[in-house]
């Protein structure tokens, strides 16, 4: 089987597209395997779909499925562009739903699913926390310094509430209002690199609460780039892709 590995915005994924649906969860564990695989947040799998360009199958690194994952579908989409399997616009199924990505080069823009606010506004653990969920369920709790981030009180909110659990800060900028998150991730259990449906949930939180622009930058731990945008209530997220390698065993 050939595999590709790819990181968007540092959230990394192993990519590869068979004909048979099935479940890959074990295969999800050992090729996102840091130590012993390809190493990844993630196991993308694409399979033939006759009511879209294809369908996806996502895991988490520790094999759980989940319905969507925003840098994902980027890396995704630039997979199958590449691989001559979609158009450069294309349409495809996840758990969340049909989902529109657009390949300009490098550069993806994934349109996210519509999100659904879980709960608006609590406290717990000393923060005020917002549940939303733009794909998959995202904590959100917005910090005047992204040092107060911490592991294990991630991992507390993310088992009571099922959902990966983000802090942001919004910092001023030669653009304006920009936003810095970092993201506990459900699945994998620890701190990525970035999260997409973690940024497009920040986003939205800060934007509900005027402190940022419908257009908005959104920079995660990996300090890359993203452009997170609101039109006619619809989230689009935008930003580079890169191919890191192709491998066959
Ligand atoms: N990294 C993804 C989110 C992947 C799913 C998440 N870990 C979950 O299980 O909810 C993204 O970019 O959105």
């Amino acid at each position: 089987m050939t595999y590709t590995k790819y990181s968007a915005s540092g959230n990394d994924f192993v990519i590869f597209h068979t004909f048979t649906k099935k479940d890959y969860s074990q295969e999800a564990i050992k090729l996102c395997n840091r130590t012993e695989g390809i190493g990844a947040d993630g196991l993308i799998v694409l399979v033939p779909n006759e009511n879209a360009d294809f369908e996806w199958l996502f895991y988490n690194s520790d094999g759980s499925d989940a319905s969507m994952c925003g840098n994902g579908t980027r890396a995704c989409a630039h997979y199958a562009y590449t691989n001559d399997l979609a158009p450069s616009t294309m349409n495809f199924l996840t758990g969340a739903g049909l989902i529109k990505s657009i390949v300009e080069n490098s550069i993806v823009e994934t349109q996210l699913t519509a999100p659904i606010v879980i709960k608006e506004e609590f406290k717990q653990e000393g923060f005020t926390w917002y549940l939303v969920d733009t794909g998959v369920p995202h904590l959100v709790t917005i910090v005047d310094d992204l040092e107060k981030y911490d592991h294990d009180l991630c991992a507390k909110m993310r088992y009571e509430h099922n959902a990966n659990v983000n802090f942001a800060k919004i910092e001023d900028s030669k653009d304006g209002k920009v936003l810095k998150v970092r993201t506990y991730e459900r699945g994998v259990e620890g701190e990525t690199q970035a999260c997409g449906t973690g940024m497009a949930a920040c986003f939205l939180r800060a934007n509900n609460l005027n402190l940022v622009k419908d257009k908005t930058f959104v920079y995660p731990k990996s300090g890359e780039e993203l452009t997170l945008s609101l039109i006619d209530s619809t989230i689009y997220f935008k930003g580079a892709v890169k191919k890191v390698f192709t491998t066959s065993f």
